[in-house]
């Protein structure tokens, strides 16, 4: 287990701290390769850090962003996490990046799986940037204790891209990252805010299953060390 904590005073000064070392790698992604990759998360913890993000100067038409979940709902459903990045991401500098979505409108949420996946095969792997968020179940991207497919999303065996998720607390059915393409970005973060987050992060890092609490698995056993950012 490799993890790196940075803490900061307020949520606002995270913001704008990790908006900074994300833009950092992007530059670097788009002076070596020519494009860079972000996937994100979704909920209400990541919209100041989209904000902040937005409005650094860099190349964006050179960057392809998409998530590492979403919810299996058109992107004018309030719930959906492209609706999220849409008003608060893809704004200002960065409005002119190249977004790539998870939802399809597609018979159903595993024809909108599979098209999702030929999506991210298009892309480099791995990631340059991946930014998850962490329930107060534990769960991380779609990774919901209980979920239906959860052994197959955690498992280092199932392949890069995406999968449906159905768990009791999960709301609507879930298209996911597997954990295969979020575990080796160059830089991996995970963002919580609060201290109730604070304290499922110590029982996560803890002893216990991976089922129990999910986002164990990418504090376990991702091949890039995961940085911890927390502001209260
Ligand atoms: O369901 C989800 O929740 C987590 C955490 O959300 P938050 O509202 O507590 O910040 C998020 O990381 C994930 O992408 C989202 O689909």
């Amino acid at each position: 287990m490799a993890t790196k904590t940075h803490e900061f005073a307020d949520a606002a000064s995270l913001a704008q701290n990790l908006a900074d070392a994300v833009a950092s790698v992007l530059k670097v992604a788009i002076a070596e390769r020519g494009t860079a990759t972000i996937a994100v998360s979704g909920g209400s913890t990541p919209k100041r850090f989209f904000q902040s993000l937005s409005a650094h100067k860099l190349d964006w038409s050179k960057v392809t962003v998409t998530l590492v979940d979403e919810r299996f709902v058109p992107a004018d459903n309030p719930r959906s996490n492209h609706l999220l990045v849409a008003e608060n991401l893809l704004q200002g500098e960065a409005a002119i990046a190249r977004f790539l979505p998870l939802y399809h409108k597609a018979a159903n949420a595993d024809e909108a799986a599979k098209l999702a996946s030929h999506g991210i095969a298009s892309l480099p792997a791995p990631f340059d940037v991946v930014i998850l968020g962490m329930g107060n179940d534990g769960h991380t991207a779609s990774f919901f204790p209980g979920g239906d497919r959860l052994e197959e999303a955690l498992s280092s065996d199932t392949p890069r891209g995406v999968i449906t998720m159905e768990a009791e607390g999960a709301g609507e059915t879930r298209l996911t990252l597997t954990f295969s393409s979020l575990q080796d970005a160059h830089f991996l973060v995970l963002h919580i805010e609060g201290q109730a987050k604070k304290d499922t992060l110590e029982n996560a890092l803890a002893d216990g299953d991976e089922k129990d609490m999910p986002v164990r698995a990418v504090l376990r056993r991702a091949a890039t060390p995961v940085d911890i950012y927390w502001a209260p």
